[in-house]
């Protein structure tokens, strides 16, 4: 056994743990950054980023297909496409990652970290301890849903839908939340035969309505089947692929199945039990990160299941770490050391054509949260829409606090409008009312006059 000491130790080295690190390191404290897999995590190499290379290609040649005038092909380059998105995870190499850490000044560790103690994380045969904090930032993995079957048959997970390096004839995909759609779109228009099992009405049943039943047509209008209240009851393999088998008795055949029915903090197997902390479930933290009742103990990103996104992970972790660095307790929110936004003012663009951009709350979130809520719900027909592609179909949603006349909640859903979602974060995290809204002027012609349009239908 050798030893080492630091200031603190973070486990994990996925997007989170390497922001909490770098600002930790940044302020002069001795930082060890632990990974058992790749130093990059599960969004640069299995998540976010090769899903998007997957999906962006189909969006483009969707777009240039709205553009008379753009001279374009059919089909994508599915090879060109699949080669792109291997070089946005560097073939799966974190040497790059490792580089990073070592010039932030971070130590990377690498191995499976556990918590032996106090203020201890043994990697392997080495016992690292921490003079000021822990940090655990191990992310989240699949929940894999009890489906008769389903332990015997070789499936996917997101890790094989967004790493397989070759098209699939077909694929069932069971599960309508954000992989669900995201990557059903991505193999559909890559080639494969898609079948989408969704045990609700809709997709994406978290946001509004109108986004399921929007990007349904989508994936509809990309050759999806949707199969909507459907409730897989048993899954079998058979010669070339698996068979899903439907409450409804419809059996659905396909060269492989993703399960794509959400995730869990990832807390087993990390010694947190001794600290009273029940393993599978969300690590308990307050809005520092701190963990409740372990004085020298932080949490961030997916495995404190707050808002389990990379980009609200990442503030988490700048906030831990500010917190490290200040010993802060108890601090106002809105400051430094303090993820506020986690509660109401959380962004998510899901990357399916048509996109969908949404922050805040939805109107029943709203009126569930006890406010008083006016709902302004219009389609995107402004002259920058119309310009922007032939035909183009899109639906906006703003919710106000009619006590405060400030904005809680915004939905747009269309071809290309994630870009117009950081000035709907910006609005609801700084409760700017209608009125102050109304004089944000949006150029002509954008998609952006929508925000004219809204404040008008409003009553401005
Ligand atoms: C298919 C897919 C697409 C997604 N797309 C998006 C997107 O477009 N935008 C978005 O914001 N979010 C997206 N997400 C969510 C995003 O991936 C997560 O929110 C993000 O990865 C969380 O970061 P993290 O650092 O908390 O966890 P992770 O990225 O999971 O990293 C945790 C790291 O900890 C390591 N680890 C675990 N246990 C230990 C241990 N005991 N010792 C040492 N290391 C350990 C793991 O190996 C891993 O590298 C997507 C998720 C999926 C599945
Ligand atoms: N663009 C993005 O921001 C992005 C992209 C992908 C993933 N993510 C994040 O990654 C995480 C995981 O995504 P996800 O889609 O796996 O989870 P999710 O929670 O968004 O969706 C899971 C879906 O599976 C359904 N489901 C659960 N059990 C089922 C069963 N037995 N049969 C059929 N359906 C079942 C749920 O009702 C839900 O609709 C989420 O936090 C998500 O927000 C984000």
């Amino acid at each position: 056994m050798t030893s080492d000491e630091f200031d603190v130790i973070v486990i994990g080295g996925g997007p989170v743990g390497e922001n909490a690190a770098g600002r930790t390191a940044a302020g002069g404290l001795r930082t060890a950054l632990v990974e058992a897999e790749l130093f990059g995590g599960e969004c640069s190499y299995w998540a976010c980023m090769p899903s998007k290379a997957l999906l962006r290609p189909g969006h483009v040649l969707a777009a240039a297909k709205r553009m008379p005038g753009v001279p374009v092909g059919d089909r994508l380059d599915a090879a060109a496409v699949l080669e792109r998105r291997t070089r946005f995870t560097s073939d799966w190499d974190d040497s790059g990652q490792v580089q990073w850490a070592e010039g932030a000044g971070i130590v990377p560790v690498r191995g499976r970290g556990v918590i032996t103690g106090e203020r201890e994380v043994t990697v392997g045969d080495r016992v690292l301890t921490a003079r000021r904090a822990v940090v655990v930032a191990t992310g989240s993995v699949p929940r894999v849903p009890s489906l008769p079957g389903l332990s015997d048959v070789p499936h996917w997970s997101s890790r094989e839908a967004t790493s397989a390096k070759e098209v699939p004839a077909s694929l069932v995909v069971l599960g309508g939340g954000v992989v669900g759609v995201e990557m059903a779109q991505a193999w559909a228009v890559l080639g494969a035969e898609v079948t989408l099992v969704i045990s609700q009405d809709r997709p994406l049943a978290k946001f509004e309505d109108f986004v399921g039943d929007l990007v349904a047509d989508g994936l509809r209008a990309d050759g999806v089947t949707i199969h909507t209240g459907a409730k897989a009851s048993s899954v079998s393999e058979v010669d070339g692929g698996v068979e899903l088998t439907l409450g409804d008795g419809t059996k659905v055949v396909a060269e492989h199945l993703l399960v794509a029915t959400g995730r869990e903090p990832a807390t087993r197997d990390l010694g947190l039990e001794a600290f009273g902390i029940e393993a599978g479930k969300a690590l308990p933290v307050d809005d520092t990160g701190r963990v409740s009742g372990v004085d020298w103990l932080y949490g961030c990103g997916d495995v404190t299941g707050r808002a389990p996104l990379t980009h609200q992970g990442k503030y988490a972790a700048r906030a831990v770490g500010s917190a490290i660095l200040a010993d802060a307790r108890d601090p106002e929110p809105w400051t430094v050391t303090v993820a506020t936004a986690d509660h109401a003012a959380v962004p998510q663009v899901v990357f399916t054509d048509p996109e969908v951009a949404f922050v805040g709350r939805t109107a029943d979130q709203a009126r569930a949260a006890g406010l008083t809520v006016k709902v302004v719900d219009l389609d995107i027909a402004v002259a920058g829409s119309s310009l922007h592609a032939d035909g183009y179909k899109g639906k906006a949603r703003m919710v106000v606090d009619e006590d405060k006349r400030t904005l809680v909640g915004v939905t747009f859903v269309g071809q290309d409008v994630a870009e117009m979602l950081h000035a709907a974060t910006i609005a609801v995290v700084g409760e700017v009312t209608v009125d102050r809204l109304w004089h944000a002027v949006p150029a002509y012609p954008t998609i952006s006059e929508v925000w004219l349009r809204l404040l008008e239908s409003y009553g401005l």
